[in-house]
């Protein structure tokens, strides 16, 4: 390589800078020296670049050497001046042809520009998910990127060159093209194909004048991809939700149990002893006892009392949809099983397992649920791996499973797993003594809710709730009291406020008590309005109540008629 040409410039404003910073990039020049009377920033560049710089052309011209000098400043002074260097020292290149130059350079330095911004703009359009095509205003296709090609299955060399308005003359980007308007979220198959998609369009305008029009689009599956995986992802929060819901770890206490009658007391004691074990318990009494609200205590005052406490209805299940709520499915494993869910069994896991109202579980789940017992270990409804949990049961019920035993409505076996330990509550008229407490405590909470001030009852309207029979127990009573409160206007609740919320047939019941001598006919009436009151005035309810009188439904129907 021969030697390096090397250059001196003199002028350094924006021209000078240009030229320079073009000619310092090149191998085979040497910039020797750069003059400028201003400190001005190609100065300061040059400086910084460990270029000798001049302040008058006099310096510049001491240097030796110079195969050329660019002229920059175009004052006349200086070129007179530079006319005089003698050829052979050095060529002189004059503003004019200077300023030619920077022409070039900065010309090339646009199209450097340029092909930048192509680069990144190529980038971009093969980058996006969406499919782009533009054309021209005469609808020549001009330009399709690679999601183009992706979505449509036309390949850019197949599209390219074509006319929209014949391949896509009622697509965005054609309407855009006739309508000089954008068009927005517009559905439609993209011509020659049967893929869906919705686009937008837009004309490209190019100094005032539009040139063109671009069209976006993404097909509709992508789109449905996506609110699929909205959907799913919905499903898992409210899953979740449920699972949260379901898992409450149990809210009551012992504490939260009123009563100190001997025999209430012995229940007590009973289920403190049995929270202590493991064992399975069966909580006996009618509608209103407190079942539930011992199994909670039991619970909480278990050693799985941080484990959850799982509470099913057997009674309010759907049969269909009882063996999945027990035991989960697996996705698919029948319609409408989208997606794989745990069942209560396994929600309950390492806690206990509350089954209210067992009496009224069907045949079949009673048999699997003997297994689970029994095992432990159960399959989901359409799954083939065998689960192992460890729960506690408590279950509940109103029903006489003894009976329902004999009956063959309740199987043997599932009765003795479940009666390992039975809790027996006695109805509220078997310990009355404690009424006035369980009155006194819905006094204070009532007054909370209503914002009253409620401070007691008077004797007359205590005596009426203590000769009542309760058939609703506690709840029952909780209604009363919320009623009457209610309605009470000062700080006493009287006979008055309660006397047409309990029901009088039932005092009429209380009043023949235990050990009273009835007419036959009498004892029957009774028992019918009991059984109806138990088993529900429907057609199912009066066969129930028939079942249970050991009568037939034509009998019983036949004795209504006599009774009313
Ligand atoms: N000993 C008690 N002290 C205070 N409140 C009680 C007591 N027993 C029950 N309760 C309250 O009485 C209501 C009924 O109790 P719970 O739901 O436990 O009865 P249950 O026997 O499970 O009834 P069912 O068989 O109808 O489901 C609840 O509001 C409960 O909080």
């Amino acid at each position: 390589m021969g030697h390096k040409v090397r250059v001196g410039i003199v002028g350094m404003g924006q021209g000078g800078t240009t030229i320079y910073k073009t000619l310092r990039g090149i191998e085979q020049i040497e910039i020797i020296t750069v003059c400028d009377l201003r400190n001005t920033p190609g100065m300061e560049m040059a400086k910084s670049d460990g270029i000798l710089t001049c302040l008058t052309l006099d310096e510049v011209l001491t240097i030796e050497a110079l195969d050329v000098i660019i002229e920059t400043t175009g004052v006349p002074n200086v070129q007179a001046q530079l006319q005089l260097v003698p050829k052979t020292a050095a060529t002189i290149i004059d503003s004019q042809a200077a300023n030619l130059m920077m022409l070039i350079i900065e010309d090339k330095e646009k199209l450097a520009d340029i092909r930048r911004y192509r680069g990144e703009l190529d980038a971009i359009l093969n980058s996006v998910q969406e499919a782009i095509e533009v054309a021209s205003i005469d609808g020549r296709i001009k330009y399709v990127n690679p999601s183009f090609s992706r979505v449509t299955s036309i390949p850019a060399g197949q599209r390219i060159g074509k006319n929209i308005f014949e391949e896509s003359p009622n697509g965005a980007l054609a309407r855009s093209l006739r309508t000089h308007e954008p068009v927005f979220a517009h559905r439609a198959l993209v011509g020659g194909t049967d893929v869906e998609v919705i686009s937008n369009s837009a004309p490209i305008v190019v100094d005032g004048k539009m040139e063109g029009a671009v069209v976006v689009f993404q097909p509709l599956t992508d789109i449905y991809k996506l609110m699929e995986q909205v959907r799913t992802s919905n499903q898992v929060i409210n899953d979740l939700q449920t699972r949260i819901n379901q898992i409450s770890t149990s809210s009551y206490t012992f504490d939260d149990l009123i009563g100190s009658h001997p025999e209430f007391e012995n229940a007590l004691n009973f289920a403190r002893q049995a929270a202590k074990s493991n064992s399975t318990i069966l909580i006996t009494g009618e509608s209103g006892t407190g079942k539930e609200l011992f199994a909670h205590a039991i619970h909480g005052a278990s050693l799985r009392w941080d484990k959850p406490f799982i509470k099913v209805n057997c009674a309010a299940i759907p049969e269909t949809l009882l063996e999945s709520e027990f035991f989960g499915h697996e996705k698919g494993a029948f319609t409408g099983a989208l997606k794989t869910k745990l069942g209560k069994m396994e929600l309950a896991n390492g806690g206990t397992i509350f089954l209210d109202e067992i009496g009224d579980m069907n045949p079949y789940l009673q048999a699997k649920l003997l297994r689970v017992l029994q095992e432990m270990e159960f399959e989901r409804v359409g799954g083939t791996q065998t689960i192992k949990v460890d729960v506690r049961v408590i279950a509940a019920t109103n029903r006489n499973l003894l009976e329902m035993v004999k009956y063959g409505e309740f199987r043997e076996d599932l009765y003795y797993r479940l009666n390992v330990l039975e809790l027996r509550l006695p109805p509220l008229r078997k310990h009355k003594e404690d009424i006035p407490a369980y009155v006194q405590s819905l006094i204070v909470k009532f007054n909370r809710k209503f914002g009253k001030h409620v401070t007691g009852l008077t004797s007359q309207a205590e005596e009426m709730l203590m000769n009542y029979h309760w058939p609703g127990n506690i709840r029952e009573i909780q209604n009363v009291l919320e009623r009457a409160m209610v309605s009470v206007e000062d700080e006493i609740i009287t006979h008055k406020h309660i006397l047409n919320l309990i029901n009088p047939q039932s005092i009429l019941e209380k009043e023949t008590r235990d050990e009273d001598i009835i007419p036959i006919e009498e004892l029957e009436k009774q028992m019918i309005s009991k059984a109806l009151k138990r088993y529900g005035n429907t057609v199912e309810g009066k066969k129930e109540a028939a079942n249970a009188l050991r009568i037939s439904l034509a009998t019983l129907y036949n004795k209504l008629k006599v009774m009313s």
